[in-house]
C-alpha cells in the first residue's frame, strides 16, 4: 500500500520549543521520520514523503514538495490518485511523521483496517487523525482541530464505511513536552529502541516522576 507521510520542514514541532531549541526540533524531527518510514517499510508498505521543502537526505523512499497547507496537499494527494481511477483498486494511507511509537505491527492492523472499510482512521489523543486509510474515491480530509470527528462527518457525507483503529502506539503523536515521556517509557520497555528515543536521551532527556504524573528533566 502508498502510504503518504506528510512532513513539514518550516520550523516543525514549535509546540517543543519549550524544550527544545529550532535546530534541535529540525533533528529531532528528521528521527521520527525516519524511524517512521522504516516502520512502514516494516510493515510492508511503500512510504512517500509529502514535504514542504526539498530534503537534503536520501530517506531512501520518493518525496514530493508541496508547499501548500496540510489538507491542500494531501487533497491534491488524493485527487491525483482517485479522480479518474477505478475505484477497485486504489487504497492510499497517510501516516504522520510524527508516530515516533509506530511499530510495523500498529501500521500493519491499520493497513488491515483500511481493506476491511471505506476508511479507516486512526485517531490521535486529543482528536487529531494521526493515520487513516482512504479507500473511498469521494473522501477528501480536513485535518486540524477535532478532525477524527471531522472525517467522521466527511466519511459519512459522501457514503463511505469508517473502521476505527484503537491503537495507543499510533494515538501517540509527539507534540508536547509531555510526549516525550510516552517515548521514554515505551523505549526503556520494549529491547529495540528507536532512533527518536535514542536522539532524545543523547540530548539528556530522562524520565523524571518526581511531580507525580511522570515527564521528562533534561541534565
Ligand atoms: N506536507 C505538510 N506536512 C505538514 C504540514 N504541517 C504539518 N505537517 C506534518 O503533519 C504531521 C502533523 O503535524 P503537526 O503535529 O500538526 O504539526 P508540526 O508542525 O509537526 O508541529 P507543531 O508546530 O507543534 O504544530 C507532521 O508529520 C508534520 O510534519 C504542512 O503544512 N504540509
Ligand atoms: C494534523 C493535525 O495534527 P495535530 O495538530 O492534532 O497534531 C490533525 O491530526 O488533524
Amino acid at each position: 500500500m502508498e502510504v503518504l507521510v506528510p512532513f513539514s520542514t518550516d520550523r516543525p514541532k514549535s509546540r517543543l520549543s519549550g524544550v527544545l531549541t529550532p535546530d534541535e526540533r529540525e533533528s529531532f524531527a528528521r528521527a521520527m521520520l525516519r524511524d517512521v518510514l522504516d516502520a512502514i517499510e516494516a510493515a510492508g508498505g511503500a512510504p512517500r514523503v509529502l514535504s514542504t521543502a526539498p530534503i537534503d537526505v536520501d530517506l531512501g523512499c520518493p518525496v514530493d514538495v508541496d508547499d501548500r497547507p496540510l489538507t491542500a496537499a494531501i487533497n491534491a494527494a488524493l485527487d491525483a490518485r482517485f479522480d479518474g481511477a477505478s475505484t477497485d483498486s486504489a487504497l492510499v494511507a497517510v501516516v504522520m511523521a510524527d508516530l515516533a511509537l509506530a511499530t510495523p505491527g500498529a501500521l500493519r492492523e491499520l493497513f488491515a483496517a483500511g481493506e476491511a472499510a471505506d476508511v479507516a482512521i486512526a485517531p490521535g489523543r486529543g482528536g487529531g487523525t494521526n493515520a487513516l486509510v482512504v479507500g473511498h474515491p469521494a473522501f477528501r480530509v480536513d485535518y486540524h482541530g477535532a478532525s477524527y470527528l471531522d472525517h467522521r462527518r466527511l466519511a459519512a457525507a459522501v457514503g463511505a464505511s469508517v473502521g476505527v483503529v484503537d491503537s495507543h502506539r499510533l494515538a501517540t503523536d509527539i507534540d508536547e513536552p509531555a510526549d516525550l515521556a510516552e517515548l521514554l517509557i515505551h523505549a526503556e520497555a520494549s529491547a529495540d529502541e528507536s532512533g527518536a528515543a535514542r536522539w532524545l536521551r543523547d540530548a539528556g532527556f530522562t524520565l523524571d516522576a518526581t511531580d507525580g504524573r511522570v515527564g521528562v528533566s533534561r541534565e
